[in-house]
């Protein structure tokens, strides 16, 4: 789909010559209506005409498009945006280009010089942009392109005033990015490089020919339309090329010490450390600039840090957690969209092919049976603290190339969709001290609309962080549980890849410390590890294939801690017991005999009595499971509606001489129980389905098969069936 301007008005300031022509041009071939403002002053700001605005006017015109000129200076910011309003009504998009030149060495820089620059540059963008404001913010709709440059962002000789303006526009910019956010007036900052008046004093003349301002006009374009989410961003333009620029700091040093003067010797002591960007972040807004300094502020003041020197060291270089500000806190929510490629991607990624052919169900999208790989639940979750989300919590300054991945809690409350938009939401739920480390229990819900799908609960061990006094266990973890002391009811030996990190990260994990040798380095690893959701993964399916016939749907909860690292390559011996629904697990690395993943467990739902292929497929049982809710239901919303649903459904179903199953709802509980004559066969079930969706079954706008597929009918617990309930559910079936 092309990009329309349709119905939009566009003002471009400068706009007689160069880019702002280029702009006005190629807003207008795409349809908006344009105000082409142009003093007509010279490069320096002197004399003043119609003629250029004019010319670029009647070129848009002749093409049969929309524009009007306008001859103010940007200084009158209200009477250009009058022109906008007088002639279409509007103003949806400003682009502030117009600006002048008056280049001295600084030394020579006299006050007119300096104040002429700021004033056309910064003052009038200001003016223009202000007067736009509140007509954008009351529309609910605005983009604002500001104009820098690269001697601002870097300084060049010659331009102090015109660096100064031009990088006074970029913080002007940052502002208005936050303040119009809400009301979708965006703000964003470019710095172009192209053959203009401005730069053909500065270039060759075969640059400035090259240097088109056609390939600077389509940025300012995407940047300027309703669908760009860009805000608040920096680009670098020119030649066709494209890039954005963002802050960088580095891990930096405390230098102040508890109850001690801070002195410049210390700062110099410790100049390389502040310099290093070896492990250097990327603050993206003013909280998570603070946030650093807050930390030290309450890890250097703090007793309990004076008085521990591993605290002490977190403050001074590596990780320093406060689970007095942190536990408690949110994780700024994150959305995570996919299809069945992601799907697809992470199924390849923990190992599974098409050599197996019971794999296919994972890894075709027209397969018959094509679903999500229930682990893919955590995928979908972690985004939210991949993000760059955990840096923005107060109290977690983490070193995060200290972190590693302690333990994994998964729950699914109802099978994984393969595609579609997840909202995530996660909260820091509690902090432990193990002494050799921090474990951070990261508590995440995720959610389909507003239906809850999953919960996970991450553990992340911050090696050297811990020894600050804190508690050692907390009642809010999931806990892992030892197997049986006996031997394995079985054994599944899986081999990883040489590249398997480097195929598991592109579900999402871009931790370098899976495929960067220095970044594992140091972690103190001498080569990149295998992600623990990995193995993780591996170990899954491996349960789902032994005692689940590939079922996602018998899939309710994973725990798993991860003891040891894994490297691609190693192969996984995965050890299973079954206890009732139940799966014990441990995984080994073969080649080494070391437990990796420890106390581990898969919880199924519905385990039969009966081998797996014996269940009733299709409609039968969920029918009788809906039911089973309608007998529950049906007490509590009295005896017209009885008659209701008697009729509708009739009670006493019979077919073929056999008689009807008996229901037995335990209205207290919830649950429901199925029997069939003298031993002949039980259900126990407990079921969920909404007000609205339960009387639509009732009144027959609802199949309650379609209720059940669709995931509006959920049913948990377990469910023991003999083979002859099979029977009468498969006849129930075919009514
Ligand atoms: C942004 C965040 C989102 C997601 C983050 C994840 C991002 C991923 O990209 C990162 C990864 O996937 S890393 C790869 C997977 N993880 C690993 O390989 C870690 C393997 N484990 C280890 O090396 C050690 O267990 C080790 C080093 C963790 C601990 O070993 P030791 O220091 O020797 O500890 P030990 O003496 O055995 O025990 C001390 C106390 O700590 C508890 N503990 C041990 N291992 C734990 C673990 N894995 N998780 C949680 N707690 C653990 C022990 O129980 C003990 O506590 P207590 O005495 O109270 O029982």
């Amino acid at each position: 789909m092309s990009l329309s301007f349709e119905g939009r008005v566009v003002l471009v300031t400068g706009a007689g010559g160069g880019l702002g022509r280029e702009y006005a041009l190629a807003f207008a071939e795409r349809g908006a209506s344009v105000i082409v403002n142009d003093l007509g002053a010279d490069t320096k700001g002197g004399g003043k005409s119609s003629a250029a605005a004019d010319k670029v006017v009647e070129e848009i015109r002749a093409k049969g498009g929309k524009a009007v000129a306008n001859y103010d200076s940007v200084e009158d910011g209200e009477k250009l945006i009058q022109t906008a309003l007088d002639s279409f009504g509007r103003i949806d998009v400003l682009v502030n280009n117009a600006g002048i030149l008056r280049d001295r060495s600084f030394a020579r820089t006299s006050d007119l010089d300096w104040d002429l620059i700021q004033r056309v540059h910064l003052r009038g963008s200001f003016l223009v942009t202000r007067a736009a404001w509140n007509h954008m913010k009351n529309q609910k709709f605005g983009r604002i392109i500001m104009t820098t440059s690269a001697a601002g962002i870097y300084g060049n000789f010659g331009q102090a005033n015109y660096s100064a303006a031009k990088l006074g526009l970029l913080g002007l910019a940052n502002t208005l990015a936050i303040e119009g956010r809400k009301y979708n007036v965006y703000c964003n900052t470019i710095a172009p490089v192209a053959g203009s008046r401005l730069t053909e004093t500065v270039m060759p003349p075969d640059v400035v020919a090259a240097l088109k301002a056609e390939y600077v006009a389509p940025l300012v374009l995407w940047l300027c339309h309703e669908d760009c989410q860009e805000n608040g961003g920096l680009f670098e333009v020119g030649a066709g090329w494209i890039g954005k620029l963002r802050w960088e700091r580095t891990k930096g040093h405390t230098v102040r010490q508890k109850n001690k003067a801070m002195s410049p010797e210390a700062v110099r002591d410790h100049w390389d450390k502040i310099c290093d960007f070896t492990a250097a972040t990327r603050p993206s807004g003013i909280q998570e600039s603070l946030q650093s300094i807050m930390t030290v502020l309450s890890q250097v003041e703090s007793d309990e840090v004076g008085a521990n020197p591993t605290a002490s060291a977190a403050a001074t270089g590596g990780s320093a957690i406060n689970p007095a500000l942190a536990v408690g806190q949110k994780v700024s929510t994150s959305l995570f969209t996919f299809n069945h490629t992601q799907c697809i991607l992470y199924a390849l990624g923990v190992g599974m092919s098409t050599k197996d052919p019971d794999h296919l169900r994972f890894l075709y999208e027209n397969h018959p049976d094509f679903g999500c790989l229930p682990t893919f639940g955590v995928i979908a979750s972690q985004a939210v603290l991949m993000e760059g989300g955990l840096s923005s919590v107060p109290g977690l300054g983490i070193d995060f190339t200290q972190v590693l991945h302690g333990e994994q809690y998964l729950e699914l409350y109802k099978p994984l969709p393969t595609s579609g938009t997840l909202r995530s939401e996660a909260t820091v739920a509690d902090v432990l001290d193990k002494g050799s480390g921090a474990v951070l229990l990261l508590d995440v819900n995720t959610y389909n609309g507003d239906e809850l799908l999953c919960f996970n609960q991450f553990s992340v061990f911050v090696v050297g962080a811990g020894g600050f006094g804190g508690k050692r266990t907390s009642d809010r973890v999931k806990a892992a549980v030892p197997p049986p002391n006996r031997a394995p009811d079985a054994v599944v030996i899986d081999s990883t890849t040489r590249d398997q990190a480097a195929l598991y990260r592109l579900s999402g994990d871009w931790n370098p410390l899976h495929i960067d040798p220095s970044f594992a380095a140091m972690g103190g690893f001498k080569q990149p590890i295998l992600h623990g959701l990995c193995s993780f993964g591996f170990a899954a399916r491996h349960v789902l294939k032994q005692f689940a016939g590939n079922d996602p749907s018998r899939f309710k909860a994973i725990k798993a801690r991860f003891a040891k690292p894994v490297l691609p390559g190693q192969s996984l011996q995965t050890e299973m017991w079954k206890e009732g629904n139940r799966v014990h697990l441990q995984c080994k690395v073969k080649e080494t005999d070391v437990v990796v993943l420890a106390g581990a467990y898969v919880d199924l739902h519905g385990e039969s009595d009966a081998p797996l292929e014996n269940l009733p497929q299709g409609g039968g049982l969920q029918s009788e499971l809906v039911f089973a809710e309608i007998g529950r239901r049906i007490e509590s919303l009295g005896s017209e509606l009885v008659r209701k649903v008697n009729a509708v459904f009739g009670w006493e179903i019979t077919k073929d001489g056999k008689t009807a199953a008996q229901w037995t709802i335990d209205l207290k509980s919830g649950s429901g129980s199925l029997h069939r004559g003298a031993g002949g066969g039980k259900a126990d079930v407990t079921f969920t389905v909404s007000d609205q969706d339960f009387m639509e079954v009732v009144q027959g706008k609802l199949n309650p098969q379609k209720a059940f597929f669709s995931g509006k009918l959920k049913i948990r617990g377990n469910i023991m069936l003999s083979q002859k309930l099979e029977v009468i559910l498969k006849d129930y079936a075919k009514l």
